[in-house]
């Protein structure tokens, strides 16, 4: 199978194309970065791109693919509701082009996501704490959005009120974001990669789930399953859970 990588000279995307070339079946024909046209892709008889790009870019870079008939793995993060609608809006009209976007392609970040989903209606209290390396372009991250999204629509269905919180912020952003009603932290420092912290708290007891990605390698089995399976599966699939068997 012929694979692209967009974002190639990026930490992400020279990661990829590192996974790619050592994949069996998977055939590295291009890596592409800021400087180069997206037109080179159909030159290079692409048939999954990989997208590890940036948020500004993404969407042209998706639009592109869908039109040229090439499956897409997008890593890239700034996913909002809208964003699912224009892209699923894209592939009306490319029926058989598959794209999936994945907040987080490690298994571990996965479960935990998964796993706080569950936790979610046992707990009145949750607050997400997500820690990156200072270099990272968003805030708060894919994953801890994804994250809040996910228990929130959990509290939801339990029918859990607001989280509690009887406190007046005395500075701006001292609580943190609220995504979805639920409290996000970002914490942005030298020597981490990628991490994060869920803490549920109830009565007399607290549950924290925590994951830790050590290297930029703990994704690559899940973009590399992205890549072989994409092609399988039409239309827009949002999260690697569809492409594994949690349950
Ligand atoms: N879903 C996941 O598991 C993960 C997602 N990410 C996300 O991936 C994205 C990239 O992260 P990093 O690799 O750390 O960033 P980075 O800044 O190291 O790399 C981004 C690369 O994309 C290139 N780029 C920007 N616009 C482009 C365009 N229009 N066409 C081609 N290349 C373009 C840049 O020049 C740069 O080389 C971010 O949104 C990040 O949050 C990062 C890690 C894991
Ligand atoms: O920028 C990163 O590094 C990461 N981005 C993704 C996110 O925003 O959730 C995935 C992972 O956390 C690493």
């Amino acid at each position: 199978m012929k694979v692209a990588v967009l974002g190639a000279r990026g930490r992400m995307g020279a990661e990829a194309c590192r996974a790619v070339e050592a994949a069996d079946g998977l055939d590295l024909v291009a890596g592409l970065d800021v400087d180069d046209q997206l037109a080179d892709l159909r030159a290079a008889g692409a048939e999954v791109v990989i997208d590890f790009t940036h948020p500004d870019a993404v969407l042209d870079n998706l639009r592109f693919c869908i039109e040229n008939g090439i499956n897409a793995v997008v890593g890239t993060t700034g996913f909002t509701p809208e964003r699912l609608d224009q892209v699923r809006g894209w592939l009306a009209d490319a029926p058989k082009v598959g794209v999936l976007i994945a907040p987080n392609f490690s298994v571990g970040a996965v479960l935990m996501m998964r796993f706080a989903e569950q936790a979610a209606r046992f707990f009145p209290s949750v607050e997400v704490i997500e820690l990156h390396h200072p270099r990272k372009a968003d805030a708060p991250s894919g994953t801890a959005a994804r994250t809040a999204e996910l228990i929130s629509a959990a509290r939801q269905q339990a029918g859990l009120g607001e989280v509690p919180d009887a406190t007046t912020q005395e500075v701006a952003g001292a609580r943190g974001a609220r995504v979805a009603d639920v409290p996000v932290h970002s914490v942005r420092l030298s020597g981490l990669v990628a991490h994060q912290e869920v803490l549920f708290g109830g009565e007399d007891e607290t549950l924290t789930l925590r994951h830790d990605s050590m290297a930029r390698t703990s994704f690559m089995p899940g973009v590399v399953l992205g890549a072989r399976m994409v092609g399988e599966r039409p239309g827009l699939t949002v999260g690697l859970e569809h492409y594994l068997d949690l349950d």
